[in-house]
């Protein structure tokens, strides 16, 4: 169940716009201990929303790696977003109208600071372990370089210290395409949605792999000429978004993301890397193109207490959303080691993974 945060003071956005009151949607899975040092705090990436167990299934849930009988698990929906949080679909109180496109430009950084606000208010001191994939793992870098004593463990997961220029023009191209859609902010019926359906149908291809296509959509005959399986995917993934998701919220989030650059202001990527003190665990994935290896090489080098596994997926950059056996199994190893958690438990872990085979280069085979 969602459930809601109202902040009412004034929230100073890094662009030197301020945000009048904000609200955050939010859920929790478990009971935190009286201890206070069981939780697990999850960002969600660019289109999801705060119910993690929905869309980490596999990973998040009794049972799980992440198991709710044992941590307190938190989820806050992002600033931007169309699932709940202050967006461009509230109402702005000093105009009284709906922001639209007209939303301030939030940072990365502005969201790391919300949900460390958002934790006190929950009176959360210190997370066990801070988590999250592609925009969410910006985040959680971002609040790991902004309070490294708050956060004891790091899982970062297809994830970057900067958005990469290749990464800046994929979501260029995508806000050209909701531009082109002069429907894009007025009251027409289905506004914006040509313009989001043909922006998420770029998206999918940076999300994808070439082997993906290949395995999953090759046309239905040899003789086909028209109207292939690929076509139709693409138009139904951009259907997809649509039913769910706000443009002018996709539009706000895209722009979110290429801000993201962990060295602004503290030198340099490697300086605030250098500042991240907690235990590290950093997955890549082997056919990410929007986040290829060699950015989470680039944060394992410069992350003093760190490890990275490349997993083997032909799902491409969304193989952190769908590989969730293999996540599971990498981040109990880890949790196994930095917190000493018991042997059976581990095996519990990776007896949902018989049946599978992969290697993690570098390493020895799990
Ligand atoms: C209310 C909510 O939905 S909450 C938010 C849920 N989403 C999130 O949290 C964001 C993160 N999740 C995601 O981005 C996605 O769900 C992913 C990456 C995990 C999986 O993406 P999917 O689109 O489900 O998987 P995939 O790329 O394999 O496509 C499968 C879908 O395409 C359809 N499809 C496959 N091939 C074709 C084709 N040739 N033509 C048309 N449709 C096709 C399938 O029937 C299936 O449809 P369905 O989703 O209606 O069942
Ligand atoms: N498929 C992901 C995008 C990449 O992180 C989402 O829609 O959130």
């Amino acid at each position: 169940m969602t459930k809601y945060l109202h902040i009412n003071h004034p929230f100073a956005l890094e662009s030197g716009e301020t945000l009048p009151s904000l609200t955050a949607a939010y859920h929790t899975y478990g009971k935190l201990n009286a201890n206070k040092d069981n939780v697990i705090w999850i960002c969600h990436a660019l289109t999801a929303n705060s119910d993690a167990e929905d869309w980490w299934p596999g990973l998040v849930g009794k049972g799980f790696t992440l198991d709710p009988d044992q941590y307190f698990i938190v989820c806050v929906n992002m600033i931007g977003s169309s699932y709940g949080s202050t967006s461009p679909k509230s109402v702005n109180p000093e105009t009284g109208k709906v922001y639209g496109l007209d939303f301030p430009l939030v940072t990365t950084r502005d969201n790391a600071r919300f949900f460390a606000l958002v934790a006190d208010y929950l009176g959360i001191n210190r997370i066990r372990l801070l988590m999250g994939g592609s925009m969410g793992g910006q985040h959680a870098g971002e609040w790991a370089c902004l309070q490294p004593d708050r956060i004891e463990l790091l899982c970062l997961l297809a994830t970057n210290a900067r958005h990469s220029p290749y990464g800046v023009a994929f979501n260029e191209s995508q806000r050209m395409a909701l531009r082109a859609d002069a429907t894009l902010g007025t009251d027409a019926p289905d506004a914006g949605r040509l313009g989001l359906e043909a922006a998420r149908s770029m998206a999918v291809l940076s999300y994808r792999h070439y082997r993906t296509y290949d395995a999953t959509q090759q046309p239905t005959s040899p003789d086909d000429i028209d109207d292939f399986r690929a076509s139709s995917y693409q138009r139904y993934q951009g259907y997809k978004l649509w039913k769910r998701f706000d443009p002018a919220c996709y539009y706000a989030l895209t722009r979110s993301m290429d801000t993201h650059h962990l060295g602004r202001g503290r030198g340099c990527s490697e300086d605030a890397l250098g500042t991240i003190s907690s235990p590290t665990l950093i997955i890549s994935i082997d056919t990410d193109v929007l986040f290829p290896t060699e950015e989470q090489a680039f944060l394992s080098r410069y992350i003093k207490n760190s490890r990275m596994d490349v997993m083997q997926s032909d799902y491409g950059h969304d193989g952190f959303l769908v590989e969730t056996p293999t996540i599971g199994l990498l981040l109990a190893a880890f949790l196994v080691d930095q917190l000493q958690i018991d042997e059976g438990t581990k095996h519990a872990f990776t007896d949902g993974l018989s049946g599978r085979s992969f290697a993690i280069p570098g390493t020895e085979e799990v």
